[in-house]
């Protein structure tokens, strides 16, 4: 056989294994830098990839294994990249959160993140170290099922929407002032953004609402322009939205049309329509749009507040007919934003959200039951937040290698509080408003079925208390349900272990618990905090790790920093 026949028998070989195993490689290069950009139509700094804010969108089909080759192009700061609802079987090295999972990649260097995405939905990717989510590390992923194979709902087209939050002070003043005693707050956002656009300065809707801004000029290509939806009459399109904000909890609505929910974090949910849909950060969902409203009519696509008394003008687009031209305004108001404290209207939203017929259910019983009580606290007269009174601060060496390579000296090996005392008034602020920091682990037994009991509470000052929305790393969870006030003995009759929603995000509500369910089968270390960026930035975190014994080889580019970094060099391996 000539050497040019052996080499294309071995791809073609290569080819076949490759195919064996489900999908193909998809290679990516991701180079995360500074960019001076415009995207509420003031210049900012922001963190982007490959010159694109948002990042380049990532698509792909179930099995395939995505192999991003990260390089932090950086000055002087590390980074890492999460993503956002792939579980990471096999791979949790590859999860992306720094001190948990990997070391945070240094200025210069490059980091190969490789893993599989074993299911579809809509996903999206974000920075998990520091603040760099709230700088604008971020961009969508997207997970098709394979050729052939078609979802349990129809659409003639889609749209891909990622939402986010933006701020005129940067992330590091951010990150210093919650850093900082008195605490500097970092307040609400000064814009929204649709896809990475949206403006401060002026307002598409000026006509319309009460404002001094002056009605938007484009004049084509400004990147604060926003991408307007061209859709036909008398069709059905899918319209995939993710939250990757900051902060803002935002309510999505778009005039006189229904919207179907089919998707939630990448599971279907059993249909329902809405008039708008609530999206706390850290979720995604999949709604149907129906073009069948007036054809010779454009109409608003909005984003608002809701959860905290907002200061931010709402993110606006426009959905356009394509029987009309795009540059014609819609005849009435952008749809109004309900009431940023209507709790009733964000709960039934929420309580609609049921699993799809056929998907799995939750295991009937638990092996293990953890209360989490989510309070704002004070460590040494710094503002901070805790998960029974402990305030998560992570160590130098990431947890999946510490833990792996029992270097016990590396994090505090006292397991945290199970639950906090049954006396604890949630509706006033702490009677003690001191909390400890601690960087402990809760360790779960592989395959153990484990209740999370989330309970909110008031926060330091009075008649105070806000949504926090949950995101767990590596699994998903099952929503077995929500309550008012202090969870008690009783409670789990109310549980719904039928049709309860998979879900790797759900909201606490005010004063109220939240009951979540999940089997600790996946070997790894894996974060379990609020998605607010400055919340987790305050401590609002825990770490959860099961089977790590049964973790393979950890790629060595993860582990070099800390005490596994010193244990790579005393081995040799530098
Ligand atoms: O963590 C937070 O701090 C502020 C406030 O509680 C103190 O200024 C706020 O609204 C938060 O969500």
């Amino acid at each position: 056989m000539s050497l040019k026949a052996l080499f294309v028998g071995c791809i073609i070989w290569l080819g076949l294994v490759e195919l064996s195993i489900g999908g193909i490689v998809r290679h990516y290069k991701f180079d995360v830098e500074y960019m001076i950009r415009k995207p509420d139509c003031l210049e900012h700094v922001l963190m982007g990839i490959n010159g694109q804010f948002p990042g380049p969108t990532i698509r792909a089909e179930v099995g395939d294994i995505l192999d991003i080759a990260l390089t932090n192009k950086l000055f002087t700061e590390g980074t890492v990249i999460h993503w956002h609802g792939i579980r990471q079987v096999g791979t949790p090295w590859a999860d992306g959160t720094a001190s948990i999972s990997q070391c945070a990649i240094n200025p210069g260097e490059t980091f190969h993140y490789k893993f599989t995405v074993d299911r579809p939905g809509t996903y999206f990717y974000h920075g998990h170290h520091g603040m760099q989510r709230a700088a604008g590390l971020y961009g969508s992923l997207i997970v098709d099922l394979p050729k052939g194979q078609n979802e349990p709902f129809h659409y003639d087209g889609e749209f891909n929407l990622l939402f986010s939050d933006l701020w005129h002070t940067s992330s590091h003043e951010q990150e210093v002032g919650l850093s900082t005693k008195p605490l500097k707050w970092i307040g609400e956002p000064q814009t929204l953004l649709i896809n990475g656009r949206g403006q401060f300065n002026c307002s598409l809707a000026s006509k319309f609402i009460n404002t001094t801004l002056p009605e938007c000029q484009f004049k084509g290509g400004e990147e604060c322009a926003p991408q307007i939806l061209h859709v036909e009459p008398n069709k059905t399109y899918r319209i995939r939205i993710a939250s990757t904000t900051s902060l803002a909890a935002l309510n999505l609505a778009i005039s006189n049309h229904k919207l179907v929910v089919v998707e939630a974090d990448g599971n279907y949910v059993t249909p329902f329509a809405v008039d708008d849909v609530d999206i706390y950060s850290g979720e995604s969902y999949s709604v149907l749009l129906r073009t069948d409203q007036d054809p010779n009519k454009n109409y608003w696509l909005s984003i608002g507040v809701r959860g905290r008394k907002p200061s931010t003008s709402q993110g606006l687009t426009i959905l356009n007919y394509k029987t009309i031209s795009a540059s014609i305004f819609p005849t009435s108001p952008p749809p109004i934003t309900p009431l940023w404290n209507d709790f009733e209207h964000s709960k039934a939203f929420t309580k609609k959200i049921i699993a799809k017929m056929g998907t799995p259910q939750p295991p009937k019983l638990y092996d293990r039951r953890v209360f989490l009580l989510n309070t704002q606290n004070r460590v040494d007269g710094f503002t901070k937040w805790s998960i029974n009174n402990v305030s998560l601060t992570l160590p130098p060496t990431p947890y999946l290698g510490s833990i792996k390579f029992k270097i016990n000296n590396a994090f505090d090996q006292t397991p945290p509080p199970m639950n906090f005392p049954q006396d604890y008034d949630i509706f006033n602020p702490p009677v003690n408003p001191n909390a400890t920091i601690g960087n402990g682990v809760y360790m779960f037994n592989l395959n153990e079925v484990v209740d999370v009991i989330l309970q909110n509470s008031n926060q330091l000052s009075v008649n105070g208390s806000e949504i926090h929305p949950w995101h767990l790393h590596g699994h998903d969870f099952w929503v077995l349900g929500y309550g008012e006030g202090k969870f008690k003995l009783g409670d789990e009759k109310k549980f719904n272990v039928t049709h309860a929603p998979l879900r790797n995000t759900a909201v606490i509500f005010p004063y109220g618990w939240t009951a979540l369910r999940f089997k600790a089968d996946n070997p790894g270390v894996w974060a379990f905090h609020c998605h607010i960026e400055p919340h987790l930035h305050m401590g609002m975190g825990v770490i959860f790790a099961e089977g790590v014994h049964k973790v393979g080889k950890i790629p060595r580019e993860a582990l070099t920093c800390g005490l596994t970094g010193k244990k790579l060099v005393e081995n040799g391996h530098y």
